[in-house]
């Protein structure tokens, strides 16, 4: 019999999480991942099983991550003033400029989404990273809002 612990884990990826991990070259060119819902979503909804972790880095971390590469998962915490590493399904949450859900961080090193405005099935669910998080005011972003 499984635990809940696995049940807890195994539910983020059926239909009942709501969304999946799903793949788009919108963002790079190249495939990388991306959320999609699986189902209408309103307004005020908690993206409960779309959580992750944040792990706080120190400033050789950062620079080792970035020097080789592979700072795709990095953010700057305004909130805890350094940079994180996202973890979980989270970490595949892309960026839009109007974004339709909004971070939540309900305890100090977990993070989930809040539904900004309705979602359609289908839809791809995005987050607002920051003002500057893809160049200064976003200028080299290629989210689907600034395409439009
Ligand atoms: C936290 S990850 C999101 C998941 C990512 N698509 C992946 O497959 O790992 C952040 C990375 O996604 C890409 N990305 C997300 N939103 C973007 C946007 N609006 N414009 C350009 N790149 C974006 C960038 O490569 C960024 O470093």
């Amino acid at each position: 019999m499984r635990s809940k612990l696995a049940d807890a884990y195994y539910i983020r990826f059926t239909h009942q999480a709501g969304f999946e991990v799903s793949s788009t070259t919108r963002y790079t060119g190249t495939m990388e991942a991306c959320i999609l819902a699986t189902r209408d979503w309103t307004a005020g909804e908690i993206v409960q099983y779309c959580s992750g972790a944040i792990v706080d880095l120190t400033k050789e971390d950062d620079a080792k991550l970035k020097s080789e590469g592979r700072d795709f998962s990095v953010m700057v915490s305004t909130r805890k003033k350094c940079t994180c590493l996202f973890l979980g399904p989270a970490r595949f949450m892309n960026h839009d400029c109007d974004a339709n859900c909004e971070f939540m961080t309900p305890q100090n090193s977990t993070i989930s989404f809040k539904v900004q405005r309705d979602i359609r099935r289908g839809e791809e669910m995005t987050v607002y990273y920051g003002d500057h998080y893809f160049g200064s005011d976003n200028c080299e972003c290629r989210c689907l809002s600034c395409e439009r």
